[in-house]
């Protein structure tokens, strides 16, 4: 296995433009030197507002970097600096490499849980029947595996509970195995059994040689699934 590692972040610093407040500059993080191997989750703690979010939503080009490079090895192999990159460079790596599971659900109006939750295969599909039907079949056993009950698979979402939706979310994300997956608290509105499920689901991922990185309110999730933990709070630049 290439040991190199998939993400690696240097002298990224984030300071947000606030416009409606004359413009003044308000720095979150600053010098975020990170950089995550294959096979290590690595768990990001720090106090509320001290940028984890921030973070990775950099990593995931929501947010653009003020400063500094991270770049992610693709399942190409190539190395790709995500401030850099181009929007058709980042609509690839986020198909092919980089899954981002959040807390909330981009609903996606009239089609079927199981269908959101088999697209990221789908898609692969092109078509071709007997791989479409693989797909929703990988995506039935999802929707087993994280308990949603049969009677919802055909319906859309938008009406679920929170932690259905959030359920549904984690299986449309981590459906294809992706070198690269940010987790910003997954686990948030999960009972115990399906929280079980997901910290299974992470390790799998850690045990596949995935690189991962994620926010975990839940002190029990995170020491569970940690192989190494930082703290957002020791870069320098945060608010103290
Ligand atoms: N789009 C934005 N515009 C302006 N400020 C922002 C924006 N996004 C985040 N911030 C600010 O950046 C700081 C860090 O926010 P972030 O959500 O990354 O913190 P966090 O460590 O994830 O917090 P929490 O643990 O509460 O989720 C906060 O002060 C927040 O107000």
């Amino acid at each position: 296995m290439n040991n190199s590692p998939i993400l690696q972040m240097k002298g990224v610093a984030k300071r947000f433009t606030l416009h409606h407040q004359n413009g003044i500059e308000l720095p979150v993080l600053g010098d975020v030197d990170l950089a995550v191997r294959p096979g290590e989750c690595v768990v990001l703690d720090g106090p509320s507002g001290m940028g984890k979010s921030t973070l990775l939503k950099m990593v995931y080009a929501n947010y653009r970097a003020s400063e500094g490079s991270i770049t992610v090895r693709s399942v190409s192999g190539a190395l790709v600096d995500v401030t850099q990159a181009t929007p058709r460079a980042l609509v690839q790596l986020r198909r092919d490499t980089i899954g981002y599971v959040s807390q909330f659900l981009r609903v996606i109006p009239r089609v079927s849980a199981l269908d959101v939750v088999a697209e990221p295969l789908a898609e692969d599909a092109a078509g071709d029947r007997t791989a479409l039907e693989a797909a929703r079949e990988q995506a039935r056993q999802w929707l087993v595996r994280l308990r949603i009950p049969e009677r919802l698979w055909h319906l859309p979402p938008a009406t679920f509970s929170g932690g259905e939706q959030q359920r549904i979310n984690i299986a449309r994300n981590m459906i294809k195995p992706k070198p690269l997956l940010l987790l910003d608290e997954p686990t948030a509105s999960l009972d115990a059994a399906n929280t079980e499920t997901v910290i299974s689901l992470i390790r799998e991922a850690v045990e596949r040689g995935a690189a991962l990185v994620g926010i975990f309110h839940d002190a029990h999730v995170g020491a569970a699934v940690a192989t190494r933990r930082v703290n957002v709070g020791d870069f320098r630049g945060a608010p103290a």
